[in-house]
């Protein structure tokens, strides 16, 4: 048998070992606390600076209509990447090339979803177009269609007699009306809305006597569905209030998108009745209707083709208009400039000819106008936002050694970048000639590669509308200014005073008074 005092070493080493268990175990935990809390408090100090707001609405108070300026301020402040809080959600602004490289480039799959306010929703089909659709799949064939197989140079090519028409019916409007004020904004939105529907289903809305209320209605749908898409709507910086639609965005662009899709619904059916080679030249909508029924991955749905004709008619209608207003604003105010573009005009095209797509790659300086245009108006001055994608812990995604916290939303401040005097010399100043050719090179150009010149924003989620919307530019703006001589009325004053909204336009229509710059009036038939 084994005695008591035999066994009470055990027990001493037993309880000695329990304690020292219990010493370790405490330990551990308040280090590994320790270091939770310490971990935790750098990811906090990392996060990026900011403006303190109030509770519950955060900073919504305290900024003002025009988000490109007010951030453009704050950056002043806080530097090139702050964060503000509006409502329930977080933003992270970005204002410099630097980090918009770090973001579009460098990034770039990490940031390429999206966080589509409430009326964007609305209007694609549930998020079904291009614009609104998160970075997967789905997105990717569909914009892989539109890129490859919609917007081919093939396709652009074969639709230049379509955007002939709409541009010629422009010139012939305007020379009825020479020598009276004629609104800019109005006409160029009118033949970017031809060119954009003649190109896709061939015939334009605008000019079809038929459809001619269908027309204008239009011009007013599209101006109102950019409207609500770019208007600060309670329901995007608080989603549980979504339901109540306070402010009544939804219901106002359900209105709209109901008018959009009845029109686009009466075009595909007017479409399908029309025999397969009666159908005539391939159009756009006439392609994609061939996908559909080719039937392989790259088939669409009907929901699809209209999601993606919507993208097509309001992001390249009234974004292509409101730059050709600019540009004409622009050259109103600089009388030199304009001159030199006429001079162009006049040696690459002559004065008894007229404008057609295949000089528009001769035209240097007019090009040259547009980017600087370009620069100091971009019509999407904060891009779309971008949020990273949701699998993404919290401390994983830095930016400018700044953390992105969970859920937030990136702006990209172009129009801050565009005017910043580290990247462009007398950053105020129109001068076209910082983007003439160097050496036979141009150093910008349209695909944002040079971060700091990013009108179409760029890296998976640029612009796909980049060669279509650039030739319709080109092709109007050099049209208007070589068929007429344009002048400003005396009574009206000229500034260039722009109002945010998701395209950034005018604060007031540009007027001008046009006069005849061609011998011969055929030329305007
Ligand atoms: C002057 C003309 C135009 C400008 C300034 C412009 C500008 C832009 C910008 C800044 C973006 C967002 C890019 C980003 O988030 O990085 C965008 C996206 C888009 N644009 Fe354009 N655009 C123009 C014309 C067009 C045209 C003509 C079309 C159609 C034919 C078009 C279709 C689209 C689509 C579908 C997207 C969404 C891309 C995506 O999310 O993957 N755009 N555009």
């Amino acid at each position: 048998m084994i005695s008591d005092s035999q066994w009470s070493w055990w027990s001493e080493v037993t309880n000695k070992k329990d304690e020292f268990t219990f010493q370790v175990l405490t330990i551990s935990v308040i280090s590994l606390m320790a270091i939770l809390w310490y971990r935790s408090r750098k990811t906090l100090s990392t996060l990026p600076p900011g403006p303190r707001g109030v509770p519950v609405v955060g900073y919504l108070p305290f900024l003002g209509a025009n988000f490109h300026h007010e951030f453009t301020k704050l950056a002043q402040r806080y530097g090139p990447i702050f964060k503000i809080h509006l409502g329930s959600k977080t933003y992270i602004i970005l204002n410099s090339s630097d980090l918009a490289k770090a973001v579009l480039h460098d990034q770039d799959d990490i940031f390429a979803n999206r966080d589509p306010p409430v009326a964007g929703l609305v209007v694609s089909y549930g998020g079904k177009d291009i614009v609104w659709s998160n970075n997967n799949s789905y997105w990717r064939n569909l914009r892989k269609v539109f890129v490859y197989e919609v917007l081919s140079n093939k396709n652009l090519d074969e639709t230049q007699s379509f955007r002939r028409g709409g541009v010629r019916k422009t010139i012939k409007q305007v020379y009825e009306r020479m020598g009276t004020e004629v609104d800019i904004g109005g006409i160029v939105f009118f033949t970017s809305l031809s060119v954009i529907t003649n190109t896709i289903w061939g015939k334009s809305l605008v000019e079809d006597e038929k459809n001619n209320d269908v027309g204008v209605g239009l011009r007013e749908v599209i101006s109102k569905i950019v409207e609500l898409l770019g208007a600060p709507n309670v329901s995007d910086f608080f989603p549980v209030l979504t339901k109540f639609d306070l402010q009544g965005v939804q219901r106002e662009m359900k209105r709209q998108w109901k008018t959009m899709d009845r029109i686009l619904e009466r075009i595909i059916e007017e479409r399908l009745a029309i025999k397969k080679d009666e159908a005539g030249r391939k159009d756009f909508l006439q392609i994609l209707l061939e996908l559909k029924q080719q039937n392989t991955t790259s088939g669409f749905s009907m929901t699809e083709i209209k999601a993606l004709l919507m993208d097509i008619v309001v992001g390249g209608t009234d974004t292509t208009s409101t730059m050709a207003e600019w540009t004409m604003a622009e050259l109103l105010q600089n009388p030199n400039e304009m001159k030199k573009v006429q001079d162009e005009l006049e040696q690459v095209i002559g004065k008894n000819n007229i404008v057609e797509e295949s000089h528009l790659p001769k035209l240097r300086y007019l090009d040259a106008v547009i980017k600087e245009t370009f620069r100091l108006h971009p019509p999407l001055p904060l891009l779309i936002m971008r949020s990273p994608k949701l699998h993404y812990i919290y401390s994983a995604i830095k930016v400018g050694g700044y953390t992105i916290p969970k859920g937030s939303n990136v702006y990209l401040n172009v129009w801050a970048i565009h005017r910043d005097p580290q990247y462009w010399e007398n950053p105020l100043e129109f001068d076209p000639n910082r983007f003439l050719m160097v050496d036979g090179r141009n150093k910008y150009d349209y695909s944002g590669y040079n971060t700091n010149f990013l009108p179409f924003g760029s890296g998976r989620r640029g612009c796909p509308g980049v060669p279509l919307g650039e030739k319709m530019l080109l092709y109007l703006l050099a049209s208007l200014l070589h068929s007429f001589n344009w002048i400003l009325p005396n009574n009206k004053e000229h500034e260039l005073s722009d109002k945010f909204g998701l395209v950034v336009k005018k604060r007031n229509s540009l007027m001008a008074i046009p006069s005849q710059r061609l011998p011969d009036k055929n030329l305007y038939m």
